[in-house]
């Protein structure tokens, strides 16, 4: 579903964050990408949205070479990859349903589906109660919970995460990896940034490790 072929990435100035990487990520699967600070972890992600692209190597989504796509396609690859990040880039003077619903707003999806979907979404997300709340009212946790349902709401097959429970402590961060569990567990294939080794060690996913823009080590998961 998502192929590296050969990736290299050097940033303007000259610095290489990604060192030839190949990597192959099959549908459906939920895979930890882990390393050190700076390893290239967030580069590697932004490359699936087209938020950067390669200096070298090519990128390919369901089989389309990103390289190749249409300017005019890019806003179809985006919302096929729901983004998640770690200070969850929510609109601050917007209540929830407004930060939600934005991605359903861009793409012109009409008024009475937008409702249905947003609250499909922080259904999901347990936020359904909270759909009037400004996000500042509300917990990191939560917080995070709201950017979730914005990523899912428009039902991503491809869920990518940099660094979710960057802020979080140790119960609402496996909270937060148990909703991706789930997504998981419906079809979507997932890939999260994570400095988290004792989490992701207990989830049993599959774990790419980085190093100074290298794959390192790719260790299958062990646990269902
Ligand atoms: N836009 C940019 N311009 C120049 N250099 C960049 C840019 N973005 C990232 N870098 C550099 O590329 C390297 C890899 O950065 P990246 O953010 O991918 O690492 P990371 O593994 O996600 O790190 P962290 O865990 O600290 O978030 C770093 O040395 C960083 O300074």
């Amino acid at each position: 579903m998502i192929r590296f072929v050969g990736v290299s990435k050097r940033y303007p100035g000259g610095f290489e964050a990604l060192r030839h990487i190949n990597l192959e990520i099959e549908q459906g699967e939920m895979v930890f990408i882990t390393g050190h600070s700076g390893a290239g972890k967030s580069t590697l992600l932004k490359l699936i949205p087209l938020l950067e692209r390669p200096s070298r190597g090519q990128v390919l989504v369901n089989g389309v070479n990103l390289a190749r796509l249409r300017k005019g396609r890019i806003p179809h690859l985006r919302r096929r990859v729901g983004v998640i990040f770690q200070d969850h880039q929510l609109l601050y003077d917007r209540p929830v349903y407004d930060n939600v619903a934005l991605p359903l707003v861009i793409a012109g999806v009409p008024h009475r589906e937008v409702g249905r979907r947003v609250r499909a979404a922080l259904d999901k997300v347990g936020l359904l109660n909270k759909e009037r709340s400004y996000p500042i009212t509300l917990s990191g946790g939560e917080q995070q919970r709201v950017g979730i349902a914005r990523a899912v709401v428009s039902r991503p097959p491809i869920l990518i995460a940099d660094e979710p429970t960057g802020n979080l402590d140790p119960a609402l961060s496996a909270e937060i990896m148990g909703l991706f569990q789930e997504f998981n567990r419906v079809g979507v294939t997932l890939l999260i940034a994570s400095h988290d080794l004792e989490l992701i060690r207990r989830l049993g996913q599959r774990v790419v490790c980085l190093e100074h823009g290298e794959v390192i080590d790719d260790w299958a998961g062990v646990a269902a």
